[in-house]
């Protein structure tokens, strides 16, 4: 079975209910039909019914609810909690009207956080700052979590590195500058995150461009004394840095440039130093390399929001469905939660 495939079926054991607010993407629209006909989740669809059924065509959209911002009866509900909680960052009841009417973002996260969506997919249209903004303000971070970070999913065909040519590419989609100790969060999240979705042993790598001492600069130093942090406070955790990827995935070149090491050679988390290497990594392998890329999929968010690349096409839309089902039953679950020690 092809792993995206193994996937769907998780999701379909505990079927959820996502909202997807780009309607006026075709893409998002096919994924939709793809999504309900295949009993992967349950669909909600922003916007005007009449709009999005005349625009689908042949795409089957029977199975999917719509909820249109301008009619919908706890649209005031949303208001008056949107306000509440963003009263002191200056929110008036004028803007949230407005905000929730005029932006399907706003309006989704909305529908997860009153409970009445398991998550929701966006970014096909938008830019990802923009879905990753409305996300952060609505829904804020699960609680014990430090920062919320984001990943890529990435499967590379006929790969024997990795999980099977499985990989956590992060942090590929939110923070641009992480700090060392914000490195260290983002490995123990996507070390969690692949344990629930690729249910083998996380192995991972905090990648640079140095291995174990090669070079020396500022930008090593970060990574070297985030792997420190990991090490200490997760020693379960297979994890080592400082290590270039081709120490992280390649045995042969491991044993020479990290002789001993657990981790390199066998790495299938790849934690990149900082925003620029991730993005332009993942984009990378997904295009030369023919790879599949789901996300940016986030971890730490109180309920599941996910991103997409503009880039996507419906079945990396699907994909996302799928994973932002079984993240809202992790975390239903418990099975998400962190610990974080005091630094
Ligand atoms: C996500 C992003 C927009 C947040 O930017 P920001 O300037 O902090 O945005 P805001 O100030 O509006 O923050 C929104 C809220 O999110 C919170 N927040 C921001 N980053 C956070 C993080 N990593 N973890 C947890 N919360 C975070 C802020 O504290 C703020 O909360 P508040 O409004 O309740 O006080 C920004 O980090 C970003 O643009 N990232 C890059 C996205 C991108 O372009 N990716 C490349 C393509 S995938
Ligand atoms: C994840 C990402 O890079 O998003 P986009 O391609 O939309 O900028």
């Amino acid at each position: 079975m092809k792993f995206i495939d193994q996937l769907k079926e998780k999701a379909k054991q505990n079927k959820k209910t996502i909202v997807l607010p780009e309607t006026s993407d075709m893409r998002t629209i096919e994924a939709a039909g793809k999504v309900l006909a295949e009993g992967i989740a349950n669909i909600i669809l922003v916007g005007d019914k009449e709009d999005i059924m005349s625009r689908a065509g042949d795409i089957d959209l029977s199975g999917a609810s719509f909820v249109d911002p301008k009619n919908y009866e706890k649209f005031d509900e949303y208001v008056d909690a949107f306000v509440e909680m963003r009263r002191k960052k200056g929110m008036t009841e004028a803007r949230a009207k407005e905000l929730l009417l005029t932006n399907p973002l706003y309006f989704g996260c909305m529908m997860v956080k009153q409970d009445d969506a398991d998550g929701m997919v966006a970014g096909a249209i938008n830019a990802s700052a923009d879905v990753l903004r409305a996300a952060l303000q609505t829904l804020k971070t699960a609680p014990g979590t430090r920062i919320v970070s984001a990943f890529f999913l990435v499967v590379v065909p006929d790969c024997q590195y990795g999980a099977n040519g499985t990989f956590v590419f992060a942090d590929a989609g939110l923070n641009q500058s992480p700090s060392a100790s914000e490195l260290a969060d983002i490995a123990e999240q996507s070390a969690k995150s692949f344990e629930l979705l690729v249910d083998e042993t996380p192995v991972v790598a905090m990648l640079s461009h140095s291995t174990k001492g090669s070079a020396k600069h500022p930008d090593v130093d970060k990574v070297i004394e985030a792997t420190e942090i990991v090490n200490a406070e997760f020693p379960d955790l297979l994890c080592d840095g400082e290590l270039q990827s081709d120490a992280a995935l390649v045995p042969e070149v491991a044993a020479s440039k990290a002789p001993g090491s657990k981790v390199a050679g066998h790495a299938n988390v790849l934690v990149f130093p900082d925003l620029d290497a991730a993005n332009i990594g993942y984009k990378l392998v997904q295009r030369l390399a023919k790879a599949d890329a789901y996300g940016p999929v986030t971890q730490g968010i109180a309920k599941p929001v996910n991103d997409l690349s503009r880039g996507c096409v419906a079945d990396d839309i699907v994909g996302v469905v799928a994973i932002t089902a079984i993240q809202a039953q992790a975390q239903e679950d418990g099975r998400m939660k962190v610990t974080p020690k005091e630094r």
